[in-house]
């Protein structure tokens, strides 16, 4: 195919897909003047949220779209330090026989002292977990491949971007380290990053290759780093040559994950990585491992080490599950209330099924004197991120909220978990990893948590019995219009 029809299709694909979304970014987002960025914002949009303000309340989950991209953003906006983790290491080296090296301290990784300033400025004292073992890797002589698995928040950002940081010559003025993000927000996130590490060091510059930043057709770009999404990167490799791939050192692509979840970013990707040279290290990171990610990441990386970092498995060993019988929403809504009326509950998280059974509760918990946090879908990624900051911040004591909208979203000191509706998929069946996932987060750590589900017809009697069964776990029933009793599962 020729190289303008396929830059044509590249450029019709994300046209349809910015005008899809009209996420805003912050100022604090946009603060990306420093380091030579030249990023041309007024053009932007995105696919990472698809908000739809004026759209009317839907109805069902269907419509909230699970949004993994906005998800990453919202955990990164959220995120001020390291997710706790006791998760285990496992590394695949390419070769066995070579020595594996982990570090304790950033001093044993003989970084330039303007980067080991950069770390300190960012007030990291040792590397996290998954950096002890990922950037001795990372910043070996030769260039070893990587590919890197690991929950969000335990440092992938901060180790590629210290890798980048440290390979670049900053004497050569052109670019020698690619990075691929899903979405432009997820781009400027990670050239926050750059930035903020790179601050001592201001000969090494960052440009964003994002749609929008229009370059004048024959120009070579001087700066050493380039990040941005895949369509614009490809074409600024390709059609216009703006980079010249065959001087790449370091080729990045971050959230393998959501990357592959956009029609089209896989396929440009790789031809990016066809284009660079053999000995470019390639590095590729992704927050979860199934087969789509992990055949994605074969056709990446070439001769891979792999770092995996284990999940911790959730349990619901520590957690008491009870049920209450009702027969419509508002006779739930009273059981709520006499819950909340006989123990003191900390904080909780109250999941429904639907954007407007949230709504309607927030309003009438609210009405009742709590103080109550609405998280849901229509609201835009920063607005959902404010919310779950307040609520961890304890501004807020319940946080009401959809499955959809708060999956893959961590607040660990809630210690009531309340299902309004249970966790349905599509079909109607039980979704036992959902309920894991909800329950799982208030037993963290050894800490006993509640969880109270709410039964309102057979159907629902039905997918409780099979959650039960399920997990092999009895779910006591719980009588909210006696007081005594209600005071007896929180001790
Ligand atoms: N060694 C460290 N010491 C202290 N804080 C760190 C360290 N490394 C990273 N952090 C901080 O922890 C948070 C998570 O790190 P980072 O964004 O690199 O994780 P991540 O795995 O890339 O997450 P995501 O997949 O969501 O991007 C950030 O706020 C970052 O500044």
């Amino acid at each position: 195919m020729a190289t303008d029809s396929w830059a044509l299709a590249v450029d019709e694909q994300e046209a349809a897909a910015d005008s899809i979304s009209t996420l805003q970014i912050k100022d604090t987002l946009e603060e990306n003047g420093t380091a030579g960025s030249t990023v041309n914002k007024t053009e932007e949009s995105s696919t990472a949220a698809k908000s739809e303000p004026d759209a009317p309340t839907k109805t069902t989950d269907e419509d909230e779209k699970d949004d993994k991209a906005a998800q990453s953003l919202l955990n990164k906006l959220i995120r001020s330090n390291l997710v706790n983790t006791t998760h285990q290491v496992e590394v695949l080296q390419r070769d066995p026989n070579s020595p594996l090296y982990s570090v304790k301290s950033f001093e044993e990784l003989r970084l330039k002292p303007q980067l080991l300033q950069g770390v300190y400025a960012l007030g990291f004292n040792r590397p996290s977990k998954i950096q002890e073992t990922a950037l001795p890797m990372m910043l070996a002589e030769p260039p070893q491949n990587l590919i890197a698995q690991s929950q969000s928040g335990t440092g992938k950002t901060a180790a590629f971007v210290l890798a980048m940081l440290s390979h670049v010559d900053p004497n050569k003025k052109y670019p020698q380290c690619l990075c691929v993000s899903p979405t432009y927000e997820l781009a400027l996130q990670t050239g926050k990053v750059i930035e903020q590490m790179g601050k001592h060091y201001p000969e090494v510059q960052l440009v964003y290759a994002i749609r929008g930043n229009k370059l004048q057709r024959g120009m070579k770009l001087q700066e050493q780093i380039v990040i941005g999404t895949p369509g614009t990167m490809l074409d600024w490799c390709i059609k216009f040559k703006f980079i010249d791939p065959k001087m790449i050192k370091v080729f990045v692509l971050d959230e393998a994950d959501v990357m592959i979840a956009t029609q089209g970013h896989q396929d440009q990707s790789i031809r990016i990585q066809r284009t660079l040279p053999k000995d470019c290290q390639m590095l590729l990171f992704s927050a979860t491992f199934e087969e789509s990610v992990w055949n994605f990441a074969k056709r990446i990386v070439p001769d891979p080490n792999i770092i995996k970092l284990k999940r911790e498995e959730e349990t619901l060993d520590t957690i008491k599950q009870y049920y209450v019988q009702c027969t419509s929403k508002e006779e739930k809504f009273q059981a709520l209330c006499n819950i909340y009326g006989a123990i003191t509950i900390a904080q909780a998280m109250v999941f429904c099924h639907t954007r407007k059974t949230a709504g309607w509760l927030a309003g009438e918990l609210s009405r009742e004197g709590h103080q109550v946090a609405l998280l849901s879908g229509e609201m835009q990624v920063e607005q959902r991120a404010a919310v779950i900051d307040r609520f961890r911040d304890g501004k807020e004591k319940v946080l009401v909220t959809t499955n959809v909208c708060a999956r893959g979203i961590d607040v660990e000191q809630v210690s009531v978990v309340i299902n309004f509706d249970l966790p349905v998929d599509r079909e109607g069946n039980p979704d036992n990893e959902t309920y894991l996932h909800r329950i799982g987060r208030t037993g963290r750590f050894g800490k006993r948590g509640l969880a109270i589900n709410m039964v309102d017809s057979k159907f629902a009697m039905n997918v409780l019995t099979r959650i039960q069964e399920h997990f092999n776990k009895k779910i006591e029933k719980l009588d909210t219009d006696d007081l005594d009793e209600i005071e007896k599962i929180s001790s």
